[in-house]
């Protein structure tokens, strides 16, 4: 894949004109940061507005120790710096490690700035003999790592759900696990490529990790930089909010930017709804209809959506009633 020592893009990664990130985008400091020590019904409902407003925020003042993430960190970083052929053996072993997948370009012609591993967790104890044995703390430190956002979504979920007024446990326990770590390195021309491209998760939610600057995410229609603040995880919910609160909340698009000076990192942790999703009851009455039919994440809506997820919101257009 991509060298870091690069002194040109490419030209399958330059991006068609109408793709590249051209225009400047303002960093804001106004994306909510949320301190979980705070008072809990409180902490609801500013993660509740901040859903509304933004469809991200960052959370401090969490649960994961700061030492575990500096190690998550590295080892991940490590995993990157590793040769391409041993990265690239993790690709044969597995579908779900070390990726040079088609899902993650931008089309059939052009690649984004990026490189990516992913690998299940938490799933009854056996998944971390499929994960990579170099660098040799790898298992040890994301096994742990892993446990503690998975601690973190749960807090999440239950004030999240509070904040909505959904009956306790609404979102369950069950969710898969997949660590999506992000790789990014130094680039050239950033104005002709992206690291991501514009996009709204799959999943129900993202807890994600970065140190560097690069996540843009779209409000009325033009995208905004959110400044990483150390230690604290960004935060945003995938499609499956949309279909749940019936349309209320939306899963907000983002995409990632390059840069010439600094490599980049973000490790995603993402969680999968296990069963079958609908709108939930208090989001339906006899003035709010049902916008959704019942249907399957992982059979049903995930194969839409990696033949749709550029457009945002149309994966969900398959389920909706009347359709
Ligand atoms: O690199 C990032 O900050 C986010 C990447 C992303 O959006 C994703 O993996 O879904
Ligand atoms: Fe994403």
């Amino acid at each position: 894949m991509i060298s870091s020592k690069v002194e040109a893009v490419p030209p399958t990664y330059v991006l068609p004109m109408h793709e590249r990130p051209l225009a400047p985008v303002p960093i804001v400091k106004e994306i909510p940061v949320i301190d979980l020590g705070e008072e809990r019904a409180v902490v609801a409902q500013q993660l509740v507005k901040a859903l509304e407003k933004y469809g991200f925020f960052q959370v401090i003042n969490h649960c994961v120790p700061k030492d575990l993430m500096n190690e998550a960190m590295t080892v991940y970083k490590e995993f990157f710096n590793l040769l391409m052929k041993e990265k690239e053996n993790y690709a044969k072993e597995a579908e779900t490690l070390y990726a040079n997948n088609p899902k993650h370009y931008a089309s059939k012609e052009h690649k984004y700035w990026k490189e990516v591993l992913e690998h299940n967790c938490n799933v009854d104890g056996q998944d971390k003999t499929t994960w990579p044995s170099n660098p040799p703390t790898f298992r040890e430190v994301i096994g742990a790592y892993s446990s503690e956002v998975r601690k973190l979504s749960m807090i999440i979920f239950d004030l999240v759900r509070e904040g909505l007024g959904l009956e306790a446990g609404y979102f369950g326990k069950q969710h898969a696990q997949i660590m999506c770590v992000s790789h990014y390195s130094v680039c050239p021309d950033p104005s002709s490529t992206l690291g991501t491209g514009g996009h709204c998760d799959p999943n129900l939610i993202t807890i994600c990790q970065q140190q560097v600057y690069g996540l843009q995410i779209l409000k009325n229609d033009e995208w905004i930089g959110l400044e990483p603040l150390p230690h604290a995880f960004v935060v945003n919910f995938g499609l499956r909010i949309t279909v749940m609160t019936n349309g209320k909340l939306k899963s907000v698009a983002h995409r990632v930017v390059t840069n010439t000076t600094q490599a980049r990192t973000a490790i995603g942790t993402y969680f999968f709804p296990a069963n079958v999703v609908e709108p939930a009851k208090s989001f339906v009455g006899p003035d709010n209809s049902p916008l959704f039919k019942p249907f399957k994440w992982g059979t049903e809506f995930l194969p839409h959506y990696y033949n749709k997820r550029a457009v945002y919101h149309t994966a969900l257009e398959a389920f909706k009633i009347n359709a």
